[in-house]
């Protein structure tokens, strides 16, 4: 069977800081660099959200973008947009809002609210040059 990627760009700025609670503020500068400053920074999100499926004889879709665009405003854009990841979203206050792990819960939520029939890819851009990759293995 034919099965195509559909692809929806998104974004979100959301504020974060790179710690763990149980290193002191030396050692989490020494690891964690600038991103450790305690009063937080931002990032300029971008997102690629990747759909894989058979494409539907009758419509010519893989999934609808209306929906795939409102199914990605109402999990991540409005969850994350102007947040600040570390004390605003429960996702993050045990989990060190790297972008590895802000990819993942952002996979999972999608993945939770997408039919099984597709598989799913999330491209996150941290910034222009850093970003990371999921696909659920
Ligand atoms: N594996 C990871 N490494 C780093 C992460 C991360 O999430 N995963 N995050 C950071 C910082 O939060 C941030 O992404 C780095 O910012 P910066 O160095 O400013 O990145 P730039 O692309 O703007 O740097 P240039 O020097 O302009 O290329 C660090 N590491
Ligand atoms: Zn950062």
């Amino acid at each position: 069977m034919t099965r195509v990627t559909v692809k929806r760009k998104a974004h979100f700025n959301a504020a974060h800081r790179l710690f763990r609670a149980d290193w002191d503020d030396q050692k989490n500068l020494e690891v964690f660099g600038k991103c450790s400053y305690p009063n937080y920074h931002g990032h300029n999100y971008d997102l690629i959200v990747s759909v894989t499926g058979a494409i539907d004889p009758e419509t010519g879709f893989v999934i609808d973008l209306k929906v795939l665009k409102d199914l990605i405003k109402e999990e991540i854009e409005d969850h994350f947009d102007h947040k600040n990841l570390n004390e605003d979203l429960p996702e993050f206050k045990n989990l060190n809002p790297t972008a590895e792990n802000i990819c993942v819960v952002i996979y999972n939520k999608l993945k939770s609210r997408l039919d099984t029939k597709f598989d799913l890819e999330i491209t996150l851009y941290e910034t222009a040059r850093n970003f990371v990759t999921y696909s659920g293995t």
